[in-house]
Order: structure tokens, then sequence, then C-alpha cells
């Protein structure tokens, strides 16, 4: 069975936590899916983890779209969720409206992510709700405002800075939105969202009382030459491929592979 927003509202009323990762292309997505995880990120981090940007600003609609087409080729029963990239959503509710419906359109996605709350995006989520598209929310770091908030800081760190995130996420649940993601904010903050909100939240770098989790899967998989703090790699896939490939050289120029046969 499908992941369907009902579905993840009854995670959030069972206390069962969701599961969600990033995946960037058909390979990654069809491997994630079938471990049954409930939803993937065609996240717009995929310019800094696979395009090899400095930031996620540089990566377009279009390049975005690329990525999602060949994910949602290979997911069968997680949601896929398309991360709106910078400034394909910002200028105006109907450019929101009109990339948010390529993604539907052409890439085949259930739902589609945007940075920010109150008050500029809650009408974009209202009105791309109206229309039937859902979407998700993302507060606290968001990355498409690096340059605004002075680096990849922690936020909702000050009494100000805690009211404004709380009044932003009850803002975009008013509007409509399915669910909210919380990137690098205290876990009280987290968890006063969680209690507050009927919409799930899922958590970055936010603490464990979060509806459930989502991570960068180079991350997870000790893929990047990087990773954030709060990151946990599971497993050194980097190291595994060096190996791997290392034991090819070495067998290529030895002439060991490929094995002769006269
Ligand atoms: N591979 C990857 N994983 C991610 O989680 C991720 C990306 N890329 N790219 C987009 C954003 C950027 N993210 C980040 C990046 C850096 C920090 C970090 O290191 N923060 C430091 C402070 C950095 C500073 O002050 O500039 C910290 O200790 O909070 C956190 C989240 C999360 N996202
Ligand atoms: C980490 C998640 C929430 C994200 O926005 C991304 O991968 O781009
Ligand atoms: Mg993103």
């Amino acid at each position: 069975m499908p992941v369907t927003i009902k579905y993840l509202d009854e995670c959030k009323q069972h206390g069962k936590p969701i599961v969600a990762l990033t995946a960037w292309d058909y390979l990654f997505a069809q491997v994630l899916d079938q471990t049954g995880i409930d939803l993937i990120l065609v996240g717009d981090s995929l310019a800094m983890a696979v395009l090899g940007y400095e930031n996620t600003l540089p990566v377009t609609l279009d390049e975005m779209l690329h990525h999602a087409q060949a994910v949602r080729r290979g997911v069968k029963r997680a949601m896929v969720v398309f991360d709106l990239p910078f400034l394909s959503y910002q200028t105006s509710p109907q450019q929101a409206l009109h990339s948010a419906g390529r993604a539907l359109k052409e890439a085949g996605v259930q739902a589609v992510k945007l940075e920010g709350g109150y008050p500029a995006m809650a009408e974009t989520v209202a009105q791309l709700v109206q229309v039937g598209i859902p979407v998700m929310g993302h507060l606290g770091l968001t990355p498409q405002s690096v340059h605004q908030l002075s680096g990849y800081r922690q936020q909702g760190t000050s009494p100000k800075s805690e009211e404004r995130i709380m009044a932003e996420a009850i803002a975009l649940e008013k509007a409509g939105a399915f669910a909210v993601v919380l990137e690098h904010i205290p876990a009280n903050l987290a968890l006063q969202i969680t209690q507050k909100l009927t919409i799930p939240t899922l958590g970055i770098g936010a603490g464990s009382h979060c509806d459930g989790q989502i991570l960068v899967t180079s991350d997870l998989l000790g893929l990047s030459d990087w990773h954030p703090s709060f990151a946990k790699p599971y497993t050194n896939l980097r190291k595994t491929i060096t190996q791997a490939v290392q034991a090819f050289c070495s067998e290529v120029r030895n002439f060991q592979f490929p094995e002769s046969k006269l």
C-alpha cells in the first residue's frame, strides 16, 4: 500500500515514528523504497551532496525535475516529496503554483516541500493546498537562507526566535501543510511544536521528540566527504567503495582480472 497523508497522520496519532530519507536517482530510490521507509524527499541538498556546489542555491527547477523523474521511477510505496529549489517559489504564489505543478505533472511526485513560514509562505502554502497540491513546510535552519542566517547555525536559540518558529509552524498548519520539517533547532522547541501541531513533524538535528526523522542519505551511508554534526553515519560506504575500486585497480594492473582464458 502506498504511503498517503492519511497514513502519516495515523503514524503521529499512534506514536509510530515516520522514517524519511533523501534520494536523487533511480538506483538509490529503489533500494530505499524496498526497505519500507515512509517518505523519500528529492532534497535540494543534492546540490551539495551530489553536484558539488557550496550551498543549495544554484540548483535549478529543471535540474531538480530531472532527478525527481529518476527517483519516481524507482519508488513503489514511499511518498515522494519534491523539494522546491531556491527562487522557484518565493517570487509569488503563482510562481510556486507553476513550479509545484510541474513537479506533480512532469515527475509524478505526490507533494512538494518549501522553506519558510509566516507571512509570505503561509499564503503560498494555502494557495497550493487549495488546488490540491500537498505541501510540506520546513522551519528552523532553512538552508536556502544560508547567507541571511550567517551560516548553517542552530536556530530557535533565543526566546524571540523560539516564538517565531512556533508561530510559523502554527501558520503552516493553518495554511494546510500536511507535515513540517524542523531542522537544527533545540530538542525542547521541537517537542513543543510537535505537541502543539496536529500534523506530523519530521526532525533533522531537532532531537528525538519529533513525529519522525529525516536525514540526507549520503550522510547516513558515510558516503559524503563531510556531514553536519547531527547526522549519524550508519556505515562507511566511502571506505567500502574505495576498497572495492582499489581491489579492481590492483587486479587489472596485475593481469588478475579478467581471468585469462585462452
Ligand atoms: N550532506 C548534507 N547533509 C545535510 O544535512 C545538509 C546538506 N548536505 N546540505 C543542505 C543542508 C545544510 N545543512 C547543514 C550544514 C552545516 C551544518 C553545521 O555544520 N552547523 C554548525 C555551524 C556551522 C556554522 O556556524 O557555519 C553547527 O555546529 O551548528 C548544519 C546543517 C543541512 N543540510
Ligand atoms: C534535509 C532535508 C530536510 C532537505 O531539505 C534536503 O535534503 O534538501
Ligand atoms: Mg532542502
